[in-house]
């Protein structure tokens, strides 16, 4: 079921919680709505959801559901299924009868016989491998299980859209991976259209077939992970997506200074502000004519596919973060106090505009 928001605005008094925003959801997309905090994320999901209302303004709004106008249509009508943070379990159901809560209370029309009702609610629980504890209570569950649950208990009705509201929010990080390799694993094959909320990068990445990045009530930029990576439409998004170095100073004749720092930049003369994410950041024990970037590594996590380094210098407002491969790391035999040169592979700029952000990456 494909989902079209057009011109949806939402005010709470003088706050106005999302400028008018327009939409476009394709049929069985993975959708995740990522932003800061008050970045109108849950106000955009509740109003999909039906649970709030858009603003009237001079302009129409709609919400369509496929062919479906829905804008006027109650929640309970909008065929939709719902995951919260806060696993909002039944506690005196069994995992069961959670599951079949909402196939239970059908009006007797669309009432699936008992016998599909257990058929479809075993299916769901193996899908989610939780068939072997049907018969607990919530209590008795893990979160991550109690999510999986509600998870199941959301497909049971065959929804046309699933809302999930920072569904992993309050499940440690393990937990978060693996119900993430659930959901999307679920959403494939039982090709429903999803929409999600999180302030969580890497798990708006991982997860989304697209990504709708917002702050304050506005949508900075939808596209797909790799290309929002790669391509941010302005310095809010890159700065939202990832770690980002920062190198400030002043141009004069093609170097950019700072302190004791250099860099040779093809750019106008005046104060600039490059950034650098921290795979850019080569490290060497040599400076070289055109490069002088003079650090000291502080802190080191080996952890993981490549090595953290932490790096300080008198001439930096924030410590730089590098990642560095593990046999950089063991030819270099880095430890902390060492004194190294840091050598920009690639840097970005942000133009700021009256209307936009123009960006520039450079080779170094
Ligand atoms: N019921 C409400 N009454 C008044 N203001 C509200 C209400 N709901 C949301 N807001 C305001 O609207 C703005 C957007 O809130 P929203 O909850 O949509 O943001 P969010 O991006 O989901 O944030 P978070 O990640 O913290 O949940 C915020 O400034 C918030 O304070």
């Amino acid at each position: 079921m494909s989902i079209r928001l057009e011109n949806i605005a939402k005010h709470f008094g003088n706050t106005q919680a999302l400028e008018p925003v327009n939409l476009d959801i394709c049929e069985g997309e993975l959708v995740g709505l990522l932003g800061p905090s008050g970045s109108g994320k849950t106000t955009l999901l509740r109003i999909i959801a039906g649970l709030e209302s858009a603003d009237r303004t001079s302009q129409p709004s709609r919400i369509m559901f496929g062919e479906r106008d829905v804008t006027q249509v109650h929640v309970r009508d909008r065929r939709i299924g719902f995951v919260f943070q806060h696993y909002a379990l039944f506690r005196h159901m069994s995992v069961y009868d959670n599951v079949a809560f909402g196939l239970t209370v059908m009006p007797k029309k669309e009432r699936p016989s008992n016998g599909e009702i257990r058929a479809r609610v075993f299916r769901l629980l193996e899908m989610v491998k939780l068939e072997h504890l049907a018969k607990r209570y919530p209590a008795q569950l893990s979160g991550g299980q109690q999510q999986r649950v509600s998870l199941a208990r959301a497909l049971a009705v065959k929804p046309d859209v699933l809302l999930l509201d920072e569904p992993f929010g309050a499940l440690d990080a393990k937990v978060r991976q693996d119900l993430r390799r659930w959901l999307r694993r679920l959403h494939s094959e039982l090709n429903f259209t999803s929409v999600f909320v999180t302030h969580d990068q890497e798990e708006a990445l991982e997860l989304s077939d697209r990504v709708v990045v917002m702050s304050n009530g506005r949508i900075e930029q939808i596209d797909a992970p790799d290309t929002l990576y790669h391509s941010p439409k302005n310095r809010f998004v890159f700065e939202f997506l990832g770690d980002v170095n920062h190198l400030e100073g002043s141009v004069n004749n093609g170097v950019l200074t700072c302190g004791d720092a250099y860099l040779h930049v093809d750019l106008s003369n005046g104060p600039e502000e490059l950034l650098l994410r921290p795979h850019e950041v080569r490290l060497a024990e040599q400076a070289s004519d055109t490069c002088h970037l003079p650090v000291v590594v502080t802190a080191i996590s080996p952890v993981g596919a490549e090595v953290r380094v932490e790096l300080e210098a008198d001439w930096l407002a924030k410590p730089w973060l590098a990642t560095v491969r593990h046999a950089d790391f063991e030819r270099l035999a880095m430890k902390r106090g060492q004194r190294l040169f840091a050598h920009p592979r690639q840097w970005h700029r942000f133009e700021e505009e009256p209307q936009n952000t123009a960006r520039q990456t450079r080779a170094a």
